[in-house]
C-alpha cells in the first residue's frame, strides 16, 4: 500500500464530505459521458445518460410480492447507495440486474440498448456488470496476485485463458488494480492469511480485473474494523467515475463516507431518494425504520 495512494483517497472522501455539506446537492457520475459519441459494437451505449435502468420492475414468490413495481435508473460513473429494511427486496433486485432471477414484469437495461432481461447470468457478467456478494470467496490457496491472474484469464474466456501469458499491458493493469486495493506490498502473500477486509478488496481487485462498467456490492463492510471500513470508503471514491457502483449496505457511517445519492427500499418499490440526510429526514422513511 502507497501511502500517496492513500491521502489521495483520503483527501477525495474529504473533498466530497465538503462539497456535500456545503451544497446538499447530489451529483451525478457526469450523465454527458456518453453524449453524441459513436458506440462501438459490444459497448454499452450511454447516450441517455444512463448505464442502468430499472422500470416497473415487479417479481412475486408464492404470490408474494418481492419486487413490487421499481424503477430507477444510475447514471455512468455515478455511486449509488441502497439502503431499507430486511426484506426490502435489495437482494432480490441485483438478482435481477445479474439475470439470477427473472421478473414477472418490467423492463430493466443496460445502456439504452442492451434488454438485461434477454440475456442469461454468464452473459451478463460477461457484458461488464460485476457482482460481489457479501462473503468474500477468494482462492485461500493462492498468492493475491496469482487471484488477479486468475480473474484476468477468466475475463478473456475459456479459449484465451488456455494459452495465457501475462503480457506486459496485463501486467501493469495487475500492478494497478493491486495499488487501487491496497495490497501491492501483499502480492504473494497467500489469500487465505488475509484479514477480512482484505479478501473483501483481493475480490474486489478480481472484479477489477474484468474491468466491470457496473459493480454491484452487497454489504461490503459487513464485518470490517473500523479502519477497514473507512478504507474501503476510499477505496469506492476512487473507483467512482470510473465505474458505475451500487452499494447496498447497512452501515450507515460508511454510507455517510461515500454517497451522494441514496435510495431507500421498502416492500420492493423505492420509498424515498436523495441525500443520505434528506432521506434520514423524510418521515416515511423514520416510519419503516423505526415505526415497528
Ligand atoms: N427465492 C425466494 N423465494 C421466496 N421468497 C423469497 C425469495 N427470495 C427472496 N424472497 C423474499 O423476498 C423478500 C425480499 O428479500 P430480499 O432478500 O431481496 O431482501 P433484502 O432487502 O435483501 O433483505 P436483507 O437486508 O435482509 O438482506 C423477503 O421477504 C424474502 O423472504
Amino acid at each position: 500500500m502507497t501511502p500517496d495512494l492513500l491521502d489521495e483517497g483520503a483527501a477525495r472522501a474529504q473533498a466530497h464530505r465538503s462539497r456535500v455539506a456545503a451544497t446538499g446537492k447530489t451529483e451525478s457520475g457526469g450523465r454527458a459521458a456518453g453524449f453524441r459519441r459513436k458506440v462501438e459494437p459490444g459497448e454499452v451505449d450511454l447516450a441517455h445518460g444512463r448505464i442502468l435502468y430499472l422500470e416497473e420492475v415487479s417479481v412475486s414468490f408464492d404470490g408474494f410480492k418481492a419486487i413490487n413495481k421499481l424503477s430507477l435508473d444510475i447514471a455512468p460513473g455515478e455511486l449509488r447507495c441502497i439502503i431499507g429494511p430486511n426484506g426490502a427486496g435489495k437482494t432480490t433486485m441485483m438478482d435481477i440486474i445479474t439475470g439470477k432471477t427473472r421478473p414477472d414484469s418490467g423492463t430493466v437495461f443496460f445502456g439504452s440498448t442492451i434488454d438485461l432481461l434477454r440475456h442469461k447470468e454468464a452473459e451478463i457478467a460477461q457484458m461488464g456488470i460485476g457482482r460481489k456478494f457479501q462473503k468474500p470467496t477468494v482462492f485461500e490457496q493462492l498468492t493475491v496476485f496469482e487471484n488477479l491472474e486468475l480473474a484476468l484469464k477468466t475475463a478473456k474466456g475459456v479459449a484465451a485463458s488456455m494459452f495465457f501469458r501475462l503480457d506486459s499491458r496485463d501486467a501493469d493493469r495487475l500492478a494497478e488494480v493491486l495499488r487501487t486495493i491496497h495490497l501491492s506490498e501483499s502480492a504473494t502473500r497467500l489469500a487465505g492469511t488475509l484479514s477480512h477486509g482484505q479478501k473483501q478488496w483481493l475480490e474486489i481487485g478480481m472484479l477489477l480485473m474484468q474491468d466491470p462498467k457496473l459493480l454491484l456490492l452487497d454489504e461490503p463492510v459487513a464485518g470490517m474494523t473500523d479502519e477497514e471500513t473507512a478504507r474501503t470508503a476510499e477505496l469506492f471514491l476512487s473507483l467512482k467515475g470510473k465505474h458505475s457502483l451500487m452499494v447496498v449496505e447497512h452501515d450507515m457511517s460508511f454510507i455517510q463516507a461515500i454517497s451522494e445519492k441514496v435510495t431507500v427500499l421498502h416492500e420492493g418499490s423505492v420509498l424515498a431518494e436523495g441525500t443520505l440526510a434528506q432521506v434520514q429526514g423524510d418521515p416515511r422513511v423514520i416510519e419503516v425504520y423505526l415505526g415497528r
